[in-house]
Order: structure tokens, then C-alpha cells, then sequence
């Protein structure tokens, strides 16, 4: 079983407002709720494309509520705990530039914190977690150290997907896979890229200091892997532009899609592209059809031994 942890789940409110002007009043012309966060997303893609998992996490009141209620319709297995207060909803603005405002959700305390370890520690070592998105209220900010410190006593692989400056501390648990992007890659190590040539080191680095995998997203610019065999290149698929929210969680999902099956970092990668591509191109996050239509336009060269 796959399981996938999102301690701050979300609505993602997504309007479209063309012509946004700020100080007036402006009026939508789309509206979309989505049940998000970014376990959620990895969860949801992985359904898509048929593989099972388990949404853990913790949930809140009427906008909780609304995220079970969609995840129950979509089929999909959840062991939420509930939590006091509302889950948060962000606020995904579409005019000529995309704008995020994302809430700040309930706090957590530390009986929710107990029962979650309590969940993990369900899990054997032929399970997957995965654990991403951002540290809610109530929790240390070290969380996602004592939780990656927990599986892997138990010899539980799993899988990192955070901006948190505790990255790096995570490494030398061996994480399966990290996802930075590339603005995190540079925050990371303190840094400013000018071309990809000059992010290969760096995520060289993250593999040397133990990351098993490392998947660098560059949005419309493609990816690129590294693991000890090498580096790898996937340029960006071409298409138009939908909704980007949710592309970092889908290209974690589709890696772990076909990696969980046969190990597979370059057929992992190329499912982990051509599903960021396809809900890039999708208003909500892709349907299993348009990202299997992609995989065969995903195109990976060895760029370095
Ligand atoms: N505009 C786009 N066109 C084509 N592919 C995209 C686009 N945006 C994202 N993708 C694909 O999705 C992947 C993840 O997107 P990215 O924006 O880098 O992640 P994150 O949401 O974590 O910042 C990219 O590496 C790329 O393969
Ligand atoms: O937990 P965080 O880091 O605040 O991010 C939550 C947001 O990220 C998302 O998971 C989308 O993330 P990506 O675009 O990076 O894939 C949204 O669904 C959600 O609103």
C-alpha cells in the first residue's frame, strides 16, 4: 500500500478573473473547487492511473468535510483524523498572471501528531509513504524529521516532496525520491541559477547526501533525474497552459506510479513528466487517459554518467 500523508490539506479555490484589477471590484468568469493539498494530489493522480493508496492527514470542519466527501465520490481511501477548526482554502487566481493566496488551516496538537505516528507505524517495509506539503499550525518545524525518522526504524521507504529548510537533514534517512523545483533547489543551497547547466551539481549534491532519486522540476521547462547511475533531461512537453496548480504533486505521483512496480527510475521519470505535463494542460488534475496520451512524447537523454 502507498500511503500519502498531507498534514495541511486544502480547498484549492481556483477563479479566473480576466483583467484582475486590484482596489476594485472584479468578478469571476470561472470557478473551481478541488479537494488539494499535496498528499491529496499525489493520491488523486495515483487513482487516475490505477494504482491504490490511503489519504492520511489531518482534517477540519465544513471545508473537512467537503475534502472527504470528494475523496468518497472519487473512490478513494482515506483514514483522515480530525482535527478542531476548518481546513484552509487557497485561493488559485487566474488572470494574465497566476496569483496564489494560500491559508494558514488549523492548528495541530500533539494528540493528532500521536495518533498519525500511530497510523505509521501500520505500514511494513513493502509499503510507500509519502510525505509533502507544508507544516500546519501547532506542529515543530523539525515534524517531517521525527516522521521520516519513525518509517525508517521500521525499514518503511518513502518519499519527500517539501519546500521546508529541513530538507537537507532528511537526506541521510535515504529518501526513495525528493521533488524540489528549481526556485527550491536555489533556496535550498542559498543560490540563483542562470542555466540548467548550472543546477546539476547541485542536485548531484542531494543525491550524495542521500537521496536515492532526485526529481528537479523546472515547470514548463521539463525536468531532469538524478541518481547514482547519472543525470538525466526531460525538455518540457509542449500544450497549453490550463492550470499549473497540482503539477509538482502529479509528477511525484506518476514516478511513484511506475516506480513502486518495477523500480524503474527512467520509466518512473518518464511517467512522472508526462503526468505534470498533462495536468498543466487540465483544469483540474489530469484524468489517467491524458497522461498515458503523454508518456510516449516524453523524451530523456543522459545529459552526464
Ligand atoms: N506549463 C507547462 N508546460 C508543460 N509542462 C509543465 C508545465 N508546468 C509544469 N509542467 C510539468 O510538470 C512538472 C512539475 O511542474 P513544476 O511547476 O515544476 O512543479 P511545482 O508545482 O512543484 O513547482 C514540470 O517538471 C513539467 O514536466
Ligand atoms: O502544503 P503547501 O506547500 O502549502 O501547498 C499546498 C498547495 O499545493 C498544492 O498541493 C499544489 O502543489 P504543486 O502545484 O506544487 O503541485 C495545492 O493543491 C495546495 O493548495
Amino acid at each position: 500500500m502507498i500511503y500519502t500523508v498531507t498534514l495541511n490539506p486544502a480547498i484549492d479555490y481556483v477563479i479566473r478573473v480576466p483583467e484582475f484589477k486590484l482596489d476594485e471590484l472584479n468578478k469571476t468568469t470561472e470557478e473551481y473547487k478541488f479537494p488539494g493539498g499535496k498528499g491529496i494530489n499525489v493520491s488523486r493522480i495515483l487513482k487516475n492511473l490505477k494504482v491504490e493508496s490511503t489519504n492520511l492527514g489531518f482534517v477540519g470542519g465544513f471545508t473537512g468535510t467537503f475534502i472527504r466527501e470528494r475523496l468518497a465520490e472519487e473512490r478513494l481511501i482515506t483514514n483522515f483524523i480530525e482535527v478542531p477548526g476548518d481546513t484552509r482554502i487557497n485561493i488559485k487566481l487566474k488572470s494574465d498572471v497566476e496569483t496564489e493566496i494560500n491559508g494558514q488551516g488549523p492548528t495541530i496538537e500533539k494528540i493528532h501528531l500521536d495518533a498519525l505516528k500511530a497510523q505509521l507505524l501500520d505500514a511494513t517495509p513493502e509499503d510507500l509513504v509519502v510525505f509533502s506539503g507544508s507544516i500546519p499550525k501547532g506542529l515543530p518545524n523539525d515534524v517531517y524529521i521525527e516522521l521520516v525518522k519513525l518509517v525508517k526504524e521500521e525499514g518503511i521507504p518513502f518519499v519527500v516532496d517539501i519546500s521546508n529548510d529541513q530538507l537537507l537533514d532528511i537526506l541521510p534517512f535515504n529518501p526513495v525520491l525528493i521533488k524540489p523545483n528549481h526556485h527550491e533547489l536555489a533556496a535550498i543551497f542559498n543560490t540563483s541559477f542562470n542555466s540548467f547547466e548550472e543546477m546539476i551539481p547541485y542536485g548531484e549534491k542531494l543525491v550524495e547526501m542521500g537521496a536515492e532519486q532526485v526529481l528537479l522540476s523546472m515547470g514548463k521547462d521539463g525536468a531532469a533525474l538524478f541518481n547514482e547511475t547519472g543525470v538525466y533531461r526531460a525538455p518540457g512537453l509542449t500544450g497549453a497552459l490550463k492550470n499549473s496548480v497540482g503539477a509538482g504533486d502529479s509528477m511525484v505521483a506518476g514516478f511513484v506510479s511506475q516506480y513502486v512496480q518495477d523500480k524503474d527510475p527512467i520509466k518512473a521519470f518518464t511517467y512522472g513528466v508526462a503526468s505534470g505535463s498533462a495536468t498543466a494542460f487540465s483544469e483540474d488534475l489530469a484524468l489517467g487517459k491524458d497522461i498515458l496520451n503523454l508518456v510516449e512524447k516524453v523524451k530523456i537523454n543522459q545529459v552526464k554518467n
